[in-house]
């Protein structure tokens, strides 16, 4: 393979929202949306309290089919299928974009069923099999090192760092093609947040990730493009270098230097 046709397949872009409006009820939650994210990236979703980066987080999963009174119009193409399609197979949506939350969510049973809870309910028996998932889950969430000792040890016994991590490695072992966080490190210390950011660095060689975050230092730190959401708009979108030091927009500066929100 030539190296142009590696790059070509590396910009590609994985998440298309387009034309998305989003209500809740009469209330209008999102304006046309249109995002293009591509492969191998992380993006950062930043905006005030409620402008609405939860809830495009959330349709990128279909999360928010389960809220009374939801409503998306327009089109997510993720990986080239439209997801709002009515054919849409939404367990395989759900497994193909997997879902961090703000607050770790272990099970409360042993690291290695946290693990192995995926891959079991999609039919995997064999021991052999499910030891290899754990083992390869833990290693890319940075956490076998900390466990391999105590794989049968109760996961509520582990420190928030540990557990949101191993709630990543829960989320790798179904091999999602996308990985979306809402706020994932913002329960947890400097040290457990910095082992968050490294990872999310190393995770998009192979995923492709989007991230909701109240912090303007962990976007710029993580994120290779941003999109800024204000009252359910996205106001500027685009390289976060180029965000964070040169905005095109005026609403974006007094969001990033901290002028409101
Ligand atoms: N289930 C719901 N029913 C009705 N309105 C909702 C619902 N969920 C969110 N909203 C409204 O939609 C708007 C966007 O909310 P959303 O949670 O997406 O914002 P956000 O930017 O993620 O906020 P935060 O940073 O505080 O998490 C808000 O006005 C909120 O009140």
């Amino acid at each position: 393979m030539t190296t142009a046709i590696k790059q070509a397949e590396k910009t590609e872009s994985i998440i298309k929202a387009e034309s998305l409006d989003v209500y809740y009820d009469q209330f209008h939650a999102l304006k046309n949306i249109n995002l293009n994210m591509k492969k191998n990236t992380v993006t950062a979703l930043i905006g005030p309290s409620g402008c609405g980066k939860s809830t495009f987080l959330r349709t990128l999963n279909r999360m928010n089919d389960l809220v009374d009174g939801f409503r998306a119009e327009g089109n997510i193409w993720i990986d080239n299928y439209n997801i709002y399609d009515p054919k849409t197979d939404v367990v395989k949506l759900r497994r193909d974009v997997g879902m961090v939350f703000q607050r770790p969510n272990p099970f409360p049973m042993s690291i290695y069923d946290n693990v192995a809870y995926g891959p079991r309910i999609h039919g995997i028996t064999k021991k052999k099999v499910l030891d290899e998932i754990v083992e390869k889950s833990l290693r890319q969430a940075a956490l076998w090192d900390d466990v391999k000792d105590r794989l049968n040890s109760s996961a509520m016994g582990m420190s928030g760092g540990q557990q949101q991590r191993l709630v990543i490695a829960r989320v790798l072992a179904i091999e999602p093609g996308v990985i979306l966080m809402d706020e994932p490190a913002s329960a947890l210390d400097p040290i457990s947040t910095s082992k968050i950011e490294e990872l999310i660095l190393e995770l998009k060689e192979k995923f492709t990730i989007v991230i909701v975050t109240h912090s303007m230092q962990q976007a710029a730190r993580v994120s290779d493009d941003t999109a800024f959401f204000l009252n359910g708009e996205v106001i500027e979108y685009g390289n976060t270098n180029d965000i964070f030091t040169r905005p095109e927009k005026q609403a974006t500066e007094d969001y990033i230097s901290g002028r409101f929100g």
